[in-house]
C-alpha cells in the first residue's frame, strides 16, 4: 500500500491546540465538506489508555457467550451481539461480534463485576475521556459553520438528565483463517453512521476499514464506486461525520459510507481476529436537530434514530422480499436470512438470531 491511497482522508494534528484553533477549525472544516472522514494526531489521549481499553475489550469478548448473553443487545443500542447486525447494502449479517454500552440508563447492562471485574469504571472513564476531545472537535464544527459554539456539544453531552444517547462500541471481528465465506459478506457491510461524530480506535496493522468519499445520498449504498482504506495506526483516531450532523449542518459536512471487508485468501496476513472501538456521539433525546438555513424540517434526536431504525427494518425487509423472489435463478443466500458460512458452522460457532436494531 502506497502513502498515496492514504491522502484522501487527511490527518489532522491537534497539537498546540489552543493557539492553533483556527487553523485547526479550517482543516476539519475542508475534511468534514469534502470527504467526511479525518484522523487526529497529537490528540492528547494517552495511548495507554487507549491500550488499557483494548485489554478490557478483549477480556469482555474472551468471556463465554452464556456470560456475555447475560447483557444482550436491548432495543436501545446497549448490549451484546454476535453475527446479528443486517445491513440493509448487504443484506447479510455482519460477521463480527459487539458490545455497546452508554453513560445512562444502562442499569443491568453491565458485566457483572465476578464475570469481569473493573470493567464499568474503566470503560465509563474511557468514554468520558473520548467525549472530552469529541467536544473539541465539535465546538470547531459549530464556530466553523458560524453557529453558538455549543450547539452540538449542549445537543449531544450527557448533563445528568439521563438523556444521552451516545454510544461506545466495542468490537471484535472474528479470525478468518481458513474459512470461506460467500461474496456478500462483510466484517462490516457498507453503512453510513446515523450520529454526529464517530470516533474510531484501531490497532496497528489490523486493518480493513475503507471508505467511499463523497457518495452520501439516503437510501443509496454506495456499491460499485471507489473505496479508499484507511491505515490502521493506534497512534491515531479516525473520525467521520454521521448523519445527524450532516442534517444539522443542512448537508455542509459529509456522512461518507464505510466498510469493513472479509480478508481475502491472500491476505493471510490481515486474517487474524480484529478489534477497535468506536465512540458516537449521538444526539440527546430531547434536543432539536436543524440546520441554520432549515434545510429539513425539526427532529428530535429520539425521533432521528427512530426514523433510521425504520428504514433500515424497511430495506432489510424490502431485500428479503425482492431476494425470494429472485431466488431460483441466483446462486445466493436469501437477503436478511444470513446463511452460516460452512466452514463457521463447521467449527460449531453460534450465529446469534438476527436483530436489526442497531444504529449506525
Ligand atoms: O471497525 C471499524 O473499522 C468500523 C466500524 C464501524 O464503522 C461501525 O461500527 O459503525
Ligand atoms: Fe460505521
Amino acid at each position: 500500500m502506497t502513502s498515496d491511497a492514504y491522502q484522501t482522508v487527511p490527518c489532522i494534528s491537534l497539537r498546540d491546540f489552543d493557539e492553533r484553533r483556527a487553523e485547526i477549525t479550517k482543516q476539519l472544516m475542508d475534511a468534514s465538506t469534502l470527504v467526511g472522514f479525518f484522523t487526529l494526531c497529537d490528540h492528547g489521549i494517552l495511548q495507554e489508555q487507549i491500550d488499557e481499553a483494548f485489554a478490557y475489550s478483549r477480556r469482555f469478548f474472551a468471556l463465554s457467550e452464556d456470560i456475555k448473553a447475560k447483557t444482550p443487545l436491548n432495543g436501545r443500542n446497549m448490549g451484546w451481539e454476535s453475527r446479528a447486525q443486517v445491513r440493509p447494502s448487504t443484506g447479510t449479517a455482519d460477521m463480527k461480534e459487539s458490545m455497546q454500552l452508554q453513560f445512562a440508563r444502562m442499569e443491568g447492562m453491565w458485566p457483572a463485576e465476578e464475570d469481569l471485574a473493573s470493567f464499568r469504571p474503566q470503560m465509563e472513564k474511557f468514554m468520558a475521556i473520548v467525549q472530552q476531545l469529541s467536544v473539541r472537535v465539535m465546538e470547531c464544527f459549530a464556530e466553523g459553520l458560524g453557529l453558538p459554539l455549543d450547539t452540538f456539544t449542549e445537543g449531544t453531552v450527557e448533563t445528568g438528565k439521563g438523556d444521552s444517547q451516545s454510544t461506545l462500541r466495542l468490537l471484535h471481528y472474528h479470525d478468518t483463517k481458513g474459512k470461506e465465506f460467500g461474496p456478500n459478506f462483510w466484517r462490516a457491510g457498507a453503512h453510513a453512521d446515523f450520529d454526529v461524530l464517530t470516533m474510531l480506535f484501531q490497532r496497528d496493522g489490523e486493518g480493513g476499514l475503507e471508505v467511499c468519499p463523497g457518495r452520501k445520498v439516503v437510501g443509496d449504498y454506495g456499491m460499485g464506486n471507489s473505496w479508499t482504506p484507511v491505515e490502521a495506526r493506534s497512534d491515531r483516531i479516525v473520525c467521520n461525520i454521521g448523519d445527524q450532523l450532516m442534517r444539522w449542518s443542512d448537508d455542509r459536512l459529509k456522512s461518507t459510507y464505510h466498510r469493513v471487508g472479509i480478508p481475502k485468501q491472500h491476505q493471510a496476513w490481515a486474517q487474524g481476529p480484529r478489534y477497535s472501538i468506536a465512540f458516537f456521539n449521538q444526539a440527546r433525546s430531547d434536543i432539536v436537530i436543524q440546520g441554520p438555513h432549515k434545510k429539513y424540517p425539526p427532529i428530535t434526536g429520539a425521533e432521528f434514530i427512530q426514523q433510521a431504525l425504520a428504514r433500515n427494518a424497511l430495506a432489510n425487509a424490502e431485500a428479503a422480499a425482492q431476494a425470494s423472489s429472485t431466488r431460483s435463478v441466483l446462486d445466493a443466500p436469501p437477503a436478511a436470512h444470513p446463511t452460516v458460512p460452512q466452514s463457521a458452522a463447521a467449527v460449531g460457532e453460534h450465529v446469534a438470531p438476527q436483530r436489526a436494531a442497531i444504529v449506525a
